[in-house]
Parts: C-alpha cells; sequence; structure tokens
C-alpha cells in the first residue's frame, strides 16, 4: 500500500515514522511547499526503516503521489499555546482549497485521512471540495482523546489501555464528550471493574480524567510547542485499519447523516474501518448528559461548518 502524506511538519513526520517503523506501508511519500524539509524527513525517517520494515520513504511534488491508496492531510497551521483549534479554521481552509485540488489532480479516488485542525471542520471542507464519498473522507477526529481516556482510564484501574474499551464522541476538541455510561475493562462495566479492584472511579476522579484528557493539548503545547506523537500513532492505526481490511471499531470523524437531530454533520462516532474506509457508523447507548453533550457538540460544528462558502 502507497501512503502520501502532505504536509511533512510535526504530525505528518510523526505519522510517516510510526508507519514506516510498523512496516503497514510499502511506500511513503512526503509532500509539502517546503521541498527541504519533504526531502529531509523522508531521508531521515528511510534511515529509521532498516532496522525495521522494508518501508521505501521517499519526497517530492504532488505528481510524487500517483499510485497513493491513501492520502494524509497534515498540512496547514498548528495552535500557539493558549489558542483553540477552532480559531485555525480560516486559514487551514485556506491551505485546504489548494491541497486537496492538487491531490485529487493526481490520484483520482484515494482515502483522504485529515488530521490538521480543526479536524471535524476540515474533515467537512475536504469532503466538499474533493466530492468523494463520505466514507472515504476521514478525520482522525477522537481517535487521539480515545487514547488518552483509556490510558488515564487504565493508568487508575492498574490495567493496560488496551483492555480498556471506552470511547470519546463528538467535536476533536473542547466540546468533545467523554462516554463513561458504556465503557468496559475487558468484559465488566467500568464501575463494577473498579469496585472489584478496590480502585473506585469516584465522582472527583472522573472530573479529574475529563479535565485531563479535554486539555491534553493545552498542556502539551504549553510545555513543548506542539503534539505529535500522539497523532502520528493513531494516524497509523487509521492506516492499519484500512490497509489489513480489519473492520476495526476506531473512533473518527465522518460525515453522518443524523447524531442527536442535528442532521449532516462531522464529528466522531465509533465507526467500522476497512479497505474501502468506514464502513459502518455506530450509534452507543448513551446515558441522558452524554446524549446532551453529544448534541451540543454536533449542533456548534454543524453552525461554524454551514457559515464556511465553499
Ligand atoms: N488531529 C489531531 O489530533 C491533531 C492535529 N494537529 C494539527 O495538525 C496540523 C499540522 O500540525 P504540525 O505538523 O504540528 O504543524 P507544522 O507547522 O509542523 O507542519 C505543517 C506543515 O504544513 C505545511 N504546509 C502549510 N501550508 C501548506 C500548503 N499549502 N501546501 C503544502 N504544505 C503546506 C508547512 O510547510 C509545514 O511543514 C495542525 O493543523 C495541527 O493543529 C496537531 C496535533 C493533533
Ligand atoms: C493538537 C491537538 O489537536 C491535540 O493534540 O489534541
Amino acid at each position: 500500500m502507497k501512503v502520501g502524506i502532505v504536509g511533512a511538519g510535526m504530525v505528518g513526520s510523526a505519522a510517516g515514522f510510526a508507519l514506516a517503523l510498523a512496516g503497514t506501508a510499502s511506500e511513503i511519500v512526503f509532500v509539502d511547499q517546503n521541498r527541504a524539509l519533504a526531502l529531509a524527513q523522508a531521508e531521515d525517517i528511510s534511515h529509521a526503516t532498516p532496522f525495521h520494515s522494508a518501508t521505501k520513504v521517499t519526497s517530492g511534488g504532488y505528481d510524487a503521489l500517483e499510485g497513493a491508496d491513501i492520502v494524509i492531510l497534515a498540512a496547514g497551521v498548528s495552535q500557539k499555546p493558549g489558542e483553540t483549534r477552532l480559531a485555525l479554521l480560516e486559514r487551514n481552509t485556506e491551505v485546504f482549497r489548494a491541497v486537496v485540488g492538487a491531490v485529487l489532480a493526481v490520484v483520482s479516488e484515494p482515502i483522504l485521512l485529515i488530521a490538521s485542525n480543526p479536524v471535524d471542520i476540515m474533515t467537512h471542507v475536504a469532503t466538499r471540495l474533493s466530492g468523494l464519498p463520505r466514507s472515504k473522507v476521514i478525520g482522525s477526529g477522537t481517535i487521539l482523546d480515545t487514547a488518552r481516556f483509556r490510558s488515564l482510564i487504565g493508568r487508575h484501574l492498574g490495567i493496560s489501555p488496551q483492555s480498556v474499551h471506552a470511547y470519546v464522541l463528538g467535536e476533536h476538541g473542547d466540546s468533545e464528550v467523554l462516554t463513561w455510561s458504556n465503557a468496559r475493562a475487558g468484559s465488566i462495566g467500568l464501575s463494577a471493574f473498579a469496585e472489584q479492584v478496590g480502585r473506585p472511579l469516584t465522582r472527583e476522579l472522573r472530573q479529574s480524567i475529563d479535565h485531563d484528557v479535554r486539555n491534553a493539548a493545552y498542556r502539551i503545547i504549553e510545555g513543548k510547542g506542539s503534539t505529535y506523537y500522539g497523532i502520528g500513532g493513531g494516524l497509523a492505526r487509521i492506516v492499519k485499519a484500512i490497509a489489513q481490511d480489519q473492520q476495526a471499531i476506531l473512533s473518527v470523524s465522518t460525515t453522518t447523516d443524523v447524531v442527536e437531530g442535528i442532521e449532516n454533520v462531522t464529528l466522531s462516532l465509533p465507526r467500522v474501518i476497512g479497505r474501502a474506509g468506514v464502513h459502518l457508523d455506530l450509534h452507543p447507548d448513551l446515558d441522558d448528559e452524554e446524549r446532551e453533550g453529544l448534541r451540543r457538540s454536533a449542533e456548534m460544528l454543524k453552525d461554524l461548518s454551514g457559515k464556511l462558502a465553499l
């Protein structure tokens, strides 16, 4: 499988690095308006592959994307300390006006995997600009927030985050919804498991985990300027689900017919992902507070995306 990455900055290069080490793609091509950066990232990452895989890592202009099955879009501006993801919308919409057409001029029906923020609205923008089926324009959405959520729950309960089944839904951003009511540890409901191991999930603890997940990006950006390893791993996970036709359930963002009464809105739900992209949207059972949170998140995203002239 050939994977193109447009935007060879921190996020694009972290995704390329994770993909190359895992050997998921046979070929990775970096494209960036800064061609020297794309070239340097490709060369550097290609020096790591002999230890792990046979992935070929190159760079070039848009024509180098020919034959790509998946193109990751990680181009554009990122948040400064204290800035919200939504504040990037206008600047990154302009970037996507240039990038999406340039990709499609070379690859007629790729799967577009969107990372640039605000990722839900950028996924809406890419869907509209590309004219591709919704199932083939996938935003990384809350895959990263879900990983953060599972990691903190796993740490509290003393179990692997991979044994925690819990999702963050809605916006990848301030209005996201941590869904506690259907979360499980292995096959046991989270609260029952927490009681069994003597580490109850008190209201204070839930609030603290909610705060830490919701504010993770702000904290990391304050400390080191940007976040990239987490999302690099998340993007590589989505590519693997597609490359291996896994039918894996991941929380990603695509345009969805109806979410809590809001029509044609782009946000994250758990979705089944395989070779053709998103095969199925899942609508988990939620409690009243979570449903209301998801409705508010959907309404906000729908309003903002509706204001864009595309
Ligand atoms: N979805 C998620 O969970 C996450 C998303 N992000 C987002 O990913 C995006 C990229 O972040 P970083 O890699 O940290 O930024 P960066 O500044 O390191 O890299 C962005 C790259 O895009 C390139 N670029 C800008 N305009 C372009 C154009 N018109 N054509 C081609 N290349 C262009 C720049 O030259 C630069 O190399 C940001 O929007 C950021 O907010 C960041 C972390 C997590
Ligand atoms: C920057 C960003 O979107 C994140 O780390 O969640």
